[in-house]
């Protein structure tokens, strides 16, 4: 069994009087990746923003890599990866600039080049940060979670807007992060996202947990309930169609 190195229990989460997070609890392992699914509202910015130490829990408990978040939330900082908000790139610094100064509040030695190549953006190291395309900011978004060499990172819905290449090359990406022992949790909406990238998701709806499996199980539980598909599925969809008439290779540059 995996060790645990995310631990949520009882967490609530009350904005006045609604109630946001209603009492959730769930463990994150070691090196997976997490996903946390819902729809619109169900709660999951909150509940990362809580372990992010970014927000402020109404109740509950949570630790990280074994520190509380009560008691140790500065030790918590230095392990997890968060990705900054766009407002924080500097508009007159490019790439490397804005990597280098992250490192410097961050307090830690970066190879800023090897960083950008491995979020494969070497070739805009000059370049601002609003002269990139859409899947390139996602990239250097994701690579400025890494700056602090964290054992966890935090990725709020990250493939959002991207078209279907910088979508697959930010999975890439996410797996690579992964294979480099790293544990990643992530929210999206895109189930084939979830079904591709997550070793285990919980399904949060109204502020409570209502699944929490591997894909795989998930779909196997609903299968067995007697679900079928109301139609036949055809062998390709649109998005096949769209990826071998323009091919799989990025071209944003
Ligand atoms: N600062 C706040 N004050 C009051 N209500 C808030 C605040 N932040 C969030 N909420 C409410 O809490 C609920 C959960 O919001 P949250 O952003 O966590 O949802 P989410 O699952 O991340 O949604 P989305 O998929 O749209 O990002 C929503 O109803 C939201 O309106």
């Amino acid at each position: 069994m995996a060790d645990v190195i995310i631990s949520v229990r009882d967490l609530v989460k009350n904005y006045g009087d609604f109630s946001a997070v209603r009492g959730i609890s769930f463990d994150v392992y070691e090196n997976e990746i997490f996903g946390l699914l819902g729809p619109n509202g169900a709660g999951k910015s909150t509940t990362l923003e809580i372990i992010e130490t970014l927000r402020r829990k109404t109740s509950g408990k949570v630790t990280v890599a074994g520190y509380d978040l009560d008691k140790e939330p500065d030790t918590i900082k230095g392990l997890i990866g968060v990705q900054l908000q766009a407002s924080g790139y500097y508009p007159g610094l490019n790439l490397l600039q804005l990597i280098e100064l992250f490192a410097g509040l961050y307090n830690q030695e970066v190879d800023a080049m090897a960083l950008l190549r491995s979020v494969n953006l070497e070739e805009k190291a000059k370049s601002k940060y609003k002269e990139l395309s859409g899947g390139q900011k996602q990239r250097f978004s994701v690579a400025t979670t890494l700056i602090n060499k964290p054992k966890v990172i935090f990725l709020d819905e990250p493939t959002t807007g991207l078209d279907p290449q910088a979508r697959r090359n930010l999975w890439e990406l996410i797996k690579s992060i992964k294979a480099s022992g790293i544990t990643v949790i992530i929210t999206t909406h895109y189930m084939d996202e979830a079904e591709y990238l997550c070793d285990r998701i919980a399904i949060i709806d109204s502020g409570k947990i209502i699944a929490l499996d591997t894909p795989d199980h998930l779909i196997d539980q609903l299968v067995a309930s007697g679900f079928e598909r109301p139609k036949e599925v055809k062998k390709a969809n649109l998005e096949d169609v769209f990826l071998h008439l323009t091919g799989k290779t990025l071209r944003e540059d």
